[in-house]
């Protein structure tokens, strides 16, 4: 049993080891998860093109499949060559027959063509492609195979919109339309439809030579991140930021064209895409019909250490928060109507100033403006729903929810004051559509939006705030940890004491001491600032003598021999989280 989600790869060999079932072992390592192959034909190429394509039987098709499924199912499966009409009718009767059996995610590259032109399966594939529509996921084709498979000439944007539409009317359940063949306005596009949602993806096009593989690399770093439970958005923008560096890194092979290159989990912010809304030049040349706001920059934090930022329901809990010092804090009131939270929005507003506190008020934007609120905190869907100029307008600081790459890439498209990461831990005091996040991918996000100030949220507890704070982000967001802390003033103290440890320890993979997120992309410092953040509260424990412990874990934490001991609910907790 593995121990990694398990992907099985169904695809042709390419003995170049640039595409097929070898470019899916690739990014499977690269996205460490476990790949099993199955091969539906051996080709033999080189950079000058396909010279044989030998099909197997579908006696050693199916056994290859048994042999598998006998030991364990997948959590995805990446469909790429099939060699002929029979193979893609017996891998489309296994999928529906496997699906009532396990939960699968499939994804299917109809490979046709070789990036070098030459026909590897040939368009009689086309005829018989409906019966493995009904039973994948998410078919990637690029604009000559969604042209092929659709029946439809593709052109322009109006015409490759109706080819998806077709697609999804003929049973599939989502269409990845690749664009590396336009080239509007120099971008790259990609667009994906589903029954809920349209979502145009674009990246500069790179204009390489080499990139052999980038379709079966792109539909296996879907189906990997897909097996690991990033929802479908991630995988897309994960997927293509996987390939836009294959195609940055790429060099030439041989007499012809190179492969795209596999070279780890993509982090760096240039690889990865923009997501388009409806105002920019390339939404409104595809149509793109979604409500999302390009706008100017919301005013700054003026730091990127916001510090711990307790989250609370009542104007009492704002005093009282206020009082002991605290210098960034939200109130958050659910599901009341303006006129019964008016009077107490304004009340709030006014101690905030008169503390100088950064007071975000959460979801009221209008009842914020009215009264001069610092700030507002939104959700990803309030954010639809809300007039963001006239925010910024009033010149409000706006913080933004997000939970994942795509959210995360959209709310720093408009520019907010700061970007909340969520929920990190499992929590009660909401119900989340969303996994946790767990640690792992937190360090990737906090390194992937240095600019921002970040505030983790959910699940974080004194135990947990010091390697929450080790992935450099400012600032953590508590509800639990003070509301139902015995002494809410000493767990303000200690959680404060823990976020200033871990920063002045430094980030353990720099090494210096400096945070990582004061680094630019060549690690090179771009300055620093104070981290303690709450003047009143700031590294109480430190200054009075108790000092950082090496490892910022709090002392009442370790057993005599200093080791830590955490609690046991945390940890298991915990477990629950991904650890990629
Ligand atoms: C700091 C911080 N982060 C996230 C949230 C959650 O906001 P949202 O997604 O709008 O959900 P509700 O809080 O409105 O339920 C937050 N409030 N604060
Ligand atoms: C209000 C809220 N928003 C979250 C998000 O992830 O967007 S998690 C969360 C609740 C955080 O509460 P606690 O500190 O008690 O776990
Ligand atoms: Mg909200």
């Amino acid at each position: 049993m593995s121990l990694k989600p398990l992907v099985w790869s169904i695809a042709g060999s390419d003995n170049r080891a640039g595409a097929g079932l070898q470019a899916d072992l690739l990014t499977g390592h690269d996205f460490e998860v476990s790949v099993s192959t199955v091969v539906s034909a051996v080709t033999a190429q080189n950079s000058s093109g396909v010279s044989a394509v030998d099909a197997v039987s579908l006696d050693t098709l199916s056994a290859q499949l048994e042999s598998l499924a006998i030991e364990q199912t997948p959590k995805a499966i990446k469909i790429g060559m099939l060699a002929n009409a029979e193979q893609l009718r017996f891998v489309a009767d296994y999928l529906a027959s496997l699906k009532q059996r396990c939960d699968v995610f499939v994804v299917w590259d109809p490979v046709m063509r070789a990036s070098s032109g030459d026909s590897l399966a040939g368009e009689s594939l086309a005829a018989s492609a409906k019966a493995l529509l009904h039973v994948v996921d998410l078919v990637t084709p690029n604009a000559g195979e969604l042209s092929l498979l659709s029946g439809m000439s593709v052109n322009d944007g109006a015409s490759l919109k109706a080819a998806c539409q077709a697609m999804l009317a003929q049973g599939c359940t989502a269409v990845l339309a690749k664009g590396g063949h336009w080239n509007l306005d120099g971008e790259a596009l990609d667009y994906y439809l589903d029954a809920q949602q349209e979502l145009l993806i674009s990246s500069p096009r790179l204009d390489t030579a080499h990139s052999h593989g980038t379709g079966c690399t792109l539909a296996s770093a879907i189906a990997a991140t897909r097996a690991k439970d990033y929802p479908i958005e991630d995988a897309l923008i994960l997927a293509k930021a996987y390939v836009n560096q294959g195609l940055r890194l790429a060099e030439a092979q041989g007499e012809g064209t190179g492969s795209v290159a596999h070279a780890g989990w993509p982090t760096n912010r240039a690889d990865f895409p923009r997501i388009e809304s409806a105002h920019s030049k390339i939404g409104q040349w595809f149509g793109i019909d979604n409500n999302w706001p390009a706008l100017a920059p919301f005013a700054s934090c003026d730091t990127l250490n916001l510090g711990i930022y307790p989250v609370v329901d009542s104007l009492e809990w704002i005093e009282r928060l206020l009082e002991l010092g605290v210098k960034t804090l939200q109130l958050r009131i659910k599901d009341k109507r303006d006129a019964e939270v008016e009077a107490d929005i304004k009340a709030a507003i006014e101690l905030g100033h008169k503390h100088q506190a950064r007071l975000f008020i959460n979801d009221y934007w209008r009842l914020a403006i009215q009264h001069g609120a610092y700030g507002v905190h939104l959700g990803q869907e309030d954010l639809l729903e809300t007039d963001l100029n006239a925010i910024a307008d009033a010149g409000l600081r706006l913080g933004v929810s997000t939970h994942g790459y795509f959210e995360l890439l959209r709310a720093v498209q408009i520019r907010p004051s700061y970007i909340a990461l969520g929920h990190i831990f499992p929590t009660t005091t909401k119900d989340m559509p969303s996994l946790p996040q767990g640690l792992a991918r937190l360090q990737r996000y906090a390194d992937l939006v240095r600019e921002y100030p970040l505030v983790a949220i959910g699940g974080i507890d004194l135990a947990r705030a010091p390697s929450v704070a080790q992935t450099g982000v400012g600032s953590i967001a508590v509800v639990r940890a003070v509301t139902e802390a015995d002494d809410p003033a000493l767990a303000l103290e200690q959680l404060e004491s823990a976020l200033c440890h871990s920063h002045e320890n430094g980030n353990p993979s720099t090494g210096n001491g400096l945070d990582s997120r004061f680094r630019g992309n060549d690690g090179i410092a771009r300055g620093n600032e104070p981290v303690c953040h709450s003047p009143d509260l700031a590294c109480h424990s430190h200054e009075n003598g108790n000092p950082p412990t090496g490892s910022g874990l709090d002392s009442r934490f370790r057993g005599n021999d200093g080791v830590a001991r955490g609690n046991d609910k945390s940890q298991r907790e915990e477990a629950l989280c991904p650890k990629d």
